[in-house]
């Protein structure tokens, strides 16, 4: 079974997908890695976010297994992240490695912002999870607060919109609902809640 979770920044996707694949005995990827990764990358080589060639051939070189999590999970890795995703060549780059990962015997779960429109089309469930921006920025600071982050909620709130914005405006794999995803507005639900309501989803769309 293969699950796709998309949505804007900070709605939780992370979360649920997590959550999920372990209530359902499935890998989870988190795509956003992927991209938090190739720009950290380019910074690490002193190259500009700007420079597409070298995000490309960083993003050819990526090994899912790699991924740390501490080092690429701050607020500016986000934002330059969203920088980097919006190259044609770094998305084509990365399209063969997500598929591999979906296309393990048992299937898995997915999230990010094109999992059910582009990388799993034919997914057997599809959650497309948002929140209003204000509580999207309310979770994502108390997480960064926590982390000894000294990033304000108004520079978050802001990091937030400007992400979504670009996210969604690309010319390539735009942050989208896939027609036949199902929408989860968590604004008002807890983790547990928004958990239980996401299984819900998934056990309609593949019983
Ligand atoms: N329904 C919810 N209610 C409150 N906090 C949440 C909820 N879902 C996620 N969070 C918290 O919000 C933050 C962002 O969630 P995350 O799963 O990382 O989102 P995403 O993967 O979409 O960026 C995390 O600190 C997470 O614990
Ligand atoms: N499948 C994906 C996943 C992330 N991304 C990009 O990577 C950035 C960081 O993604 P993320 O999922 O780690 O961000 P958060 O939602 O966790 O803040 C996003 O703002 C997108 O620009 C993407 O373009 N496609």
């Amino acid at each position: 079974m293969i699950v796709a979770i998309d949505g804007p920044a900070a709605s939780g996707k992370g979360t649920l997908g997590k959550r999920i694949a372990r209530h359902y005995g499935l890998a989870h990827l988190d795509t956003g890695l992927l991209y938090r990764a190739v720009a950290y990358q380019l910074i690490q080589a002193g190259k500009p976010l700007t420079d597409e060639a070298e995000a490309a051939i960083a993003a050819r070189k990526l090994d899912v297994e790699t991924l740390d999590d501490e080092t690429l999970r701050g607020a500016e890795m986000g934002a330059a992240a969203s920088k980097v995703a919006a190259f044609p060549g770094v998305r084509a780059a990365l399209v063969q490695l997500q598929r591999a990962f979906a296309a393990r015997p048992e299937g898995a779960v997915l999230d990010g912002r094109d999992i059910g429109t582009v990388i799993c089309p034919d997914a057997d469930a599809k959650l497309f999870v948002t929140a209003s921006a204000e509580e999207r920025a309310n979770r994502r600071f108390k997480e960064l607060a926590s982390r000894g982050d000294p990033i304000t909620f108004d520079e978050v709130l802001a990091d937030i919109r400007a992400r979504d914005e670009r996210d969604t405006n690309r010319a390539v794999s735009p942050l989208r609902q896939a027609e036949d995803a199902a929408l989860l507005d968590t604004t008002k639900m807890d983790i547990d809640a928004a958990f239980r309501a996401a299984v819900a989803i998934v056990d309609a769309a593949t019983s």
